[in-house]
């Protein structure tokens, strides 16, 4: 108890003189307005209350509409954008300097000491994972080679629904269902394994990769007030319980690459790729690289993907009108007696509206990844310090009613004008913007079509579906619709099985 008031004192003293040294260096500049209520130490930590979106607009609203603004958090400066023309600015004019990420706690055990494609610091190591990620994941060729896997993996999905809606509406639970499509795609693409499915979910390992996604998410972001006040390090377990996840991750993603160094024979895995380079160039693949594009893979590329998919469905329950838009769009260009396939995507504008519309209003990572400035510039003519961290508020911009008409209404029609696709940030825009943009849209858009083919969908009752968001940005409540087969599902899945 002693030694914690001890460390609690030096520490306040200590931030005491940080604070006057930082507010003298900060006088030098012409900052951006900054919301009142700014307390000794910590700044404005205290204001923060998930989901930072909807605070972040909050404190805009109270400056006037400031499209740009800043906070101390801690001891870091943030500075959060929400306008286009200064996110333009941002990742255009000041792409590279604003090219780095800060470091967070999760960044250093989760993701190797800040080494992996999201957390690494703009320069060589990076350029290179990103050369590696279009080389072995995101380039077109290889794309259309796991283009098997995601049809598979979505067929799995539709025969999963059917076996219970073949004769009559059947309640299911899609939360789970898009879970395991999204982990296992990733996971096929990764090491060549299912892990989730018929009679799987008590399957060990399974478990052990739904537990180990959800911990990581609840405690990633740039919400922790630990990553801004190093002394809570001290003083809390935060540090141990990171590290002992960490832990458990490690020995999942070793396992996975042992076992697939094993195999007598070489597959068709990305981890079968990186191993074959790593006997040619063993200083720069080694497995901790290795294991740091594999966790990667499936921190950017489940929960994005799972919580796109949910939203979308649970806006075509809350639309029924949309829904039969889609599927008479569907029946037209496809007809009845085969599934949708993803050539097919690129005439069914209907279809891309309703993607599109999605990640507008729920952009999965609502103020982008953060950013962090290596030197000093200038925004919407205010002085941004070097360290400063960026956070740009891509959701109130999708959702700003003078760039959008009905900006909070669910309307895929808008985006009959081409053009308006360029307004939709949820990938990010300049040097660090998401590489696996092709693949949701074509993922997101091959599964929802096929669901919308295969299905009739209700609500559960004559009530709309609750569309609040969770503090991460998913539904509050995991989706629940009632789901019918429709007589084109057996004609296709009897082809399948
Ligand atoms: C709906 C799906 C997805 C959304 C909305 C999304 C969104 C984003 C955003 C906003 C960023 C940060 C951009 C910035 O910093 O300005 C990002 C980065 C990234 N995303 Fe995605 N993402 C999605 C799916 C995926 C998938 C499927 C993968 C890979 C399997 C992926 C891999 C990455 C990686 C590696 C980065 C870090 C890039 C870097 O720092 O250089 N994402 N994503």
């Amino acid at each position: 108890m002693e030694t914690h008031f001890l460390i609690l004192s030096f520490a306040f003293i200590f931030f005491i003189f940080l604070k006057i040294f930082l507010s003298k260096r900060h006088t030098k500049f012409n900052l951006p307005p900054s919301p009142a209520r700014s307390l000794p130490l910590i700044g404005h930590l205290h204001l923060l209350k998930r989901p930072l979106h909807r605070t972040f607009l909050s404190f805009s609203r109270s400056l006037g509409d400031a499209p740009i603004f800043c906070l101390c958090l801690g001891n870091r400066l943030t500075v959060v954008v929400s306008s286009y023309t200064i996110a333009e600015e941002c990742f255009t004019k000041n792409d590279i300097v604003l090219a780095n990420r800060p470091e967070f706690i999760v960044g250093k055990y989760i993701e190797y000491n800040f080494t992996t494609m999201t957390s690494a610091p703009y320069g060589d190591h990076w350029r290179n994972l990103r050369r590696i990620g279009t080389l072995e994941i995101f380039s077109s060729h290889k794309l259309n080679g796991f283009l098997s896997l995601r049809k598979d993996e979505i067929r799995h999905l539709l025969l999963r629904l059917s076996k219970n809606s073949q004769h009559g509406f059947a309640k299911v639970e899609m939360r789970t269902m898009f879970f395991d499509l999204t982990i296992n795609n990733i996971l096929r693409m990764v090491a060549g394994k299912r892990f989730y499915g018929e009679g799987m979910e008590q399957d060990e390992d399974a478990q052990r990769v739904r537990k180990l996604v959800d911990e990581i998410v609840s405690k990633a972001g740039a919400g922790n007030a630990i990553d801004y006040l190093p002394f809570l390090r001290w003083i809390t377990d935060f540090e141990k319980q990171i590290k002992n996840l960490a832990g458990k991750v490690d020995e999942f993603l070793q396992s996975l690459v042992d076992e697939k160094r094993g195999d007598q024979e070489k597959g068709n895995t990305m981890i079968d790729h990186l191993l074959s380079l790593q006997e040619t160039q063993p200083d720069y693949y080694t497995d901790v690289t290795i294991k740091g594009i594999i966790i990667v893979m499936i921190l950017a590329g489940t929960e994005t993907l799972t919580g796109t998919l949910e939203w979308a469905m649970l806006n075509l329950l809350n639309h029924p009108e949309v829904l039969k838009k889609a599927r008479t769009e569907i029946d037209t260009e496809i007809g009845f007696d085969r599934l949708i396939d993803e050539p097919d995507v690129k005439n069914l504008p209907y279809l891309q509206g309703i993607v599109l519309e999605t990640l507008r209003l729920h952009p999965a990572a609502p103020t982008l990844v953060p950013h962090m400035t290596s030197d000093d510039c200038m925004l919407a003519g205010y002085d941004v310090p070097r360290g400063s961290m960026l956070l740009v508020n891509a959701w109130a911009m999708h959702r700003d009613p003078s760039t959008w008409e009905d900006p909070e209404m669910f309307k895929p029609e808008r985006f009959e004008n081409v053009k308006e696709s360029q307004k939709v940030l949820s990938f990010g825009i300049g040097r660090r913007s998401c590489p696996g943009a092709g693949m949701s849209h074509r993922l997101v858009s091959l599964a929802l079509g096929s669901l919308v083919q295969c299905f009739e969908w209700e609500r559960t009752g004559e009530e709309y579906v609750d569309n609040s968001e969770a503090p991460v940005m998913r539904p509050a409540t995991p989706l629940v619709a009632m789901c019918k087969a429709r007589p084109i599902v057996h004609e296709i899945l009897n082809a399948f099985v």
